[in-house]
């Protein structure tokens, strides 16, 4: 038996036209137009790819987009200057500073900065908070991406034993705490964890997301559990010169045969991660009007 491929792709697809539908909503309605600004510090060029795909399906979806590319060497000073002043713009909903930055640059304190009721990323102290606490925040796009996924694979997760593998701020704690609310049992394994296979065999759902190319093994893994695959590792193509090629943390051709279903890199939970800043620039804008939040857009 092989498992069912979870389309990453088309999921996003639909909630990016959730995402659409309710934003042609809030401009017939009250004459809002949701609005993202996206800051880029530096040259990356994945960071170009993904803040230039950001800015299509943000504008696609009927939205405002706000880029500001700033050079490698700004100054902590200009920066702060910059996202104060979105902090206080009303046509500005959401703000995103696209990670990594240079390293004269803190990451930890440029999210502080931010207005945790415009930190779509979810990354703030104050969200992190209040996800852990059960309350109403934004909550991190690729957690919330890989939720959607589970949910729609999984009506009911009550009782399921869930394993997420890494315990980033960014995506590891906060994906723990969603599933907990789904009222899985959780445990979150990492780098340290004694032993790693015996922990996930236990799993019914498996979230890899440790950053190593192909370390889930099909032995692993439960028969007919569900995985979702969070790893983006970029190698240069076997076959084909001068390209690359995208590799999970989940060894997908060998898991796939015991799997019961199966989240593919690419086509997974990368495009859900987009389409969900998308829907929490709209939660956000909601909230900031004291209007009525997105239905199936948030967590
Ligand atoms: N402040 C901040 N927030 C982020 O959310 C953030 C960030 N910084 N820095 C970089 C990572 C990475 N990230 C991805 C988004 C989309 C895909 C995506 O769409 N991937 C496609 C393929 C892309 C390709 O082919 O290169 C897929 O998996 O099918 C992947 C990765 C967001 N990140």
């Amino acid at each position: 038996m092989s498992a069912r491929i979870i389309d990453g792709k088309a999921f996003a697809a639909t909630i990016r036209e959730k995402v659409a539908q309710h934003v042609a909503r809030l401009s017939d309605a009250h004459g809002i137009t949701p609005g993202l600004a996206v800051v880029l510090v530096g040259e990356d060029p994945a960071s170009e790819v993904y803040v230039a795909s950001k800015h299509k399906q943000t504008v696609e979806a009927g939205m405002r987009s706000f880029e500001h590319k700033l050079p490698a060497d700004t100054s902590e000073a200009d920066l702060f200057a910059l996202i104060d002043r979105l902090n206080a713009d009303p046509e500005v909903h959401g703000i995103l500073c696209q990670f990594p930055v240079p390293d004269h640059l803190d990451e930890r304190a440029i999210v502080a900065r931010i207005d945790p009721a415009k930190d779509v990323d979810g990354l703030s102290v104050t969200n992190a908070g209040l996800l852990a606490a059960g309350e109403k925040g934004l909550v991190s796009c690729t957690p919330l991406g890989c939720l959607m996924l589970l949910r729609d694979e999984l009506p009911d997760m009550t009782g399921l034993e869930a394993v997420v593998i890494g315990r980033s701020n960014l995506f590891g704690k906060p994906m723990a705490q969603l599933l907990l609310r789904e009222n899985c049992t959780v445990t979150i394994a990492h780098s340290r964890t004694r032993d790693l296979p015996g922990t996930v065999r236990r799993a019914d759902i498996v979230v890899a997301a440790v950053g190593r190319a192909e370390m889930v093994k099909a032995d692993w893994v439960k028969p007919g559990a569900t995985v979702i695959d969070v790893g983006i590792t970029r190698i240069p193509h076997p076959d084909k010169p001068g390209k690359t090629k995208l590799l999970g943390d989940v060894d997908f051709e060998a898991v796939r045969e015991v799997a019961g279903a199966i989240t593919p890199v690419p086509g997974g939970v990368g495009p859900m991660t987009i389409a969900c800043l998308l829907a929490n620039t709209v939660t956000a804008c909601c909230r900031a009007h004291g209007l009525a939040e997105p239905e199936g857009l948030t967590a």
